[in-house]
């Protein structure tokens, strides 16, 4: 199915737009089926000068997946999984709905191994001979400055000896016990220590790479804790002694913060430095993200149900977003990750602000920057505003349902080629089992012109939506885009390094 796609590595640079990267399967990569597939006369070609399509007509043949592409066009070292082999996806618990594959294959499949590898379980620790944790916060801790002022906590190191089980950033500091050192006359709440496990790579980026950190109490404490330690994404990014980055950091920090509360974006718990390293601990996506979910799986694309609730969460946060005058920029499958390892219905959460920006009503952003496949072709333009987060969406909603990207090509240029053009097609191969009602769906956001795209608010009271969605979700979904029983953060000052 997903063989035509690959990793989208974000680029902040102002006139390129890079789909170098990760490449999950590069032996997989086909030659397009051209030669397969009939010529016909009902494919649906959308083009930017046509009326936006009210409904969208099934089958025909467009132009075909792209052909085999080069493992990194940028001559950037490929980037690699270290999900593993195993898909993260499936459950082995029983009972509807968290059971139900949304690939309609019915399959169940062992995800213990992924799983000891996403939280770095105590077997798979023993197995390793050499360690590559490092502990932050212990005694004789690393001053760690919070520079973002993230933190609930006060103080200004690292570190505690008796750390808490949890982070909650809005309740209270955590117990003094019997155990801690006493503090001389007010109790002052100390930073959480974390411990970092740089040996479990969760992924890689363009900025760095995600490992896993932990805290809590180590595994058979005297102090009568549960014992378990909770688990962490942390991103951990080098710096660099250039303003406009600090500030595109300082960016993703702010935005993450003001948006702490909903219940499809990450949640940030603490920042902090060590060393001239940044690290930015989120919660953690134990299912992995929603490109693994496409490309490990032999069919075209997920049940209509599974893609209409993961769009349906993705509006709502999106729109959450948007109320915020935030725009992502960056919108594509391997930003979303689910929030169970286990059941591959728990919500899904928006990572990678790397790329977001603040924008103010009516502005029109310039900055081309972006993922291939996933980009709008007005941003390519340099003239865009954020409804471009629209169009990424429609093309997510796209692979969803066919398993391949709307627009493609041999390289980067060949890819930008097809999306400023803005045509394309439901290969009837890959559009064969999904509903009219879908791709209208889909055609409402891949609208070449902005006035006709939908908002994300619109777009979540499309039909299709409601025929597909549980309904309680589909409200919880709609509240949460208008932000109910969201208490946002104020905007942070700037970062002090
Ligand atoms: N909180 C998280 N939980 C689970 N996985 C995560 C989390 N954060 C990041 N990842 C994984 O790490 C990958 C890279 O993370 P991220 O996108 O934040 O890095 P980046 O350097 O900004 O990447 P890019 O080059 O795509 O902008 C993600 O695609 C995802 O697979």
């Amino acid at each position: 199915m997903s063989k035509w796609l690959r990793r989208g590595q974000a680029s902040t640079s102002n006139n390129f737009v890079s789909s170098a990267g990760q490449q999950s399967h590069p032996s997989d990569f086909p030659q397009p089926p051209r030669n397969e597939m009939p010529p016909s006369a009902s494919s649906a070609v959308y083009h930017h000068q046509s009326p936006p399509p009210q409904q969208s007509p099934i089958g025909g043949y467009g132009a075909p997946p792209p052909s085999t592409m080069p493992m990194d066009v940028d001559g950037q070292p490929p980037r690699s999984s270290k999900y593993g082999q195993t898909s993260p996806y499936h459950s082995q618990q029983s009972g509807p709905p968290t059971h139900y594959d949304p690939m309609g294959r019915g399959v169940v499949m062992d995800d213990h191994h992924n799983r000891s590898r996403l939280s770095g379980s105590s077997r798979d620790r023993r197995s390793r001979p050499q360690q590559q944790h490092t502990e932050y916060g212990r005694h004789g801790a690393m001053h760690a400055p919070d520079p973002f002022g993230v933190s609930p906590f006060k103080g200004p190191v690292l570190g505690s000896s008796t750390p808490p089980d949890s982070i909650q950033p809005s309740s209270p500091p955590p117990a003094v016990t019997a155990d801690s050192p006493q503090p001389s006359s007010e109790v002052v709440p100390r930073r959480p220590a974390y411990l970092l496990h740089r040996d479990l790579v969760i992924g890689k980026g363009s900025y760095g790479q995600v490992c896993i950190a932990s805290r809590g109490e180590p595994e058979g404490h005297s102090s009568g804790r549960s014992g378990k330690r909770k688990k962490f994404a942390c991103k951990c990014v080098m710096l660099r002694n250039d303003p406009k980055y600090i500030a595109k950091l300082q960016e993703e920090v702010n935005v993450l913060r003001e948006l702490r509360g909903h219940d499809n974006v990450i949640r940030l718990y603490d920042v902090f430095c060590v060393d001239n390293e940044l690290f930015i601990i989120t919660e953690l996506g134990r299912g992995g993200d929603l490109f693994h979910l496409l490309t490990t799986h032999p069919k075209h694309g997920v049940t209509e149900s599974y893609a209409a609730k993961t769009v349906s969460e993705m509006l709502s946060a999106v729109a959450f977003l948007h109320s915020r005058n935030i725009c992502h920029r960056d919108l594509k499958l391997e930003n979303w990750v689910l929030e169970s390892g286990k059941d591959v219905w728990s919500p899904l959460k928006l990572i990678d602000f790397g790329l977001s920006t603040h924008f103010t009503a009516g502005q029109r952003l310039s900055r081309v920057v972006g993922s291939s496949y996933y980009v709008a072709p007005e941003v390519l333009k340099k003239s865009y505003t954020e409804a471009c987060d629209l169009w990424s969406l429609g093309v997510i909603v796209y692979m969803l349902l066919s398993g391949a990207p709307p627009f493609y090509g041999k390289n980067d240029e060949a890819i930008k080629a097809s999306i400023v053009q803005g045509e394309y097609t439901f290969p009837h191969e890959l559009f064969r089992d999904v509903s009219d009602e879908a791709m209208a769906f889909v055609s409402t956001l891949l609208s070449y012109n902005i006035e006709y795209r939908y908002t994300a608010d619109q777009a979540l009271t499309h039909p299709w939506l409601a025929l597909n969605c549980d309904p309680e979700a589909l409200h919880k979904c709609k509240n949460g885009a208008r932000g109910i029983g969201i208490v946002a953060e104020p905007r942070l000052d700037p970062m002090q390094l």
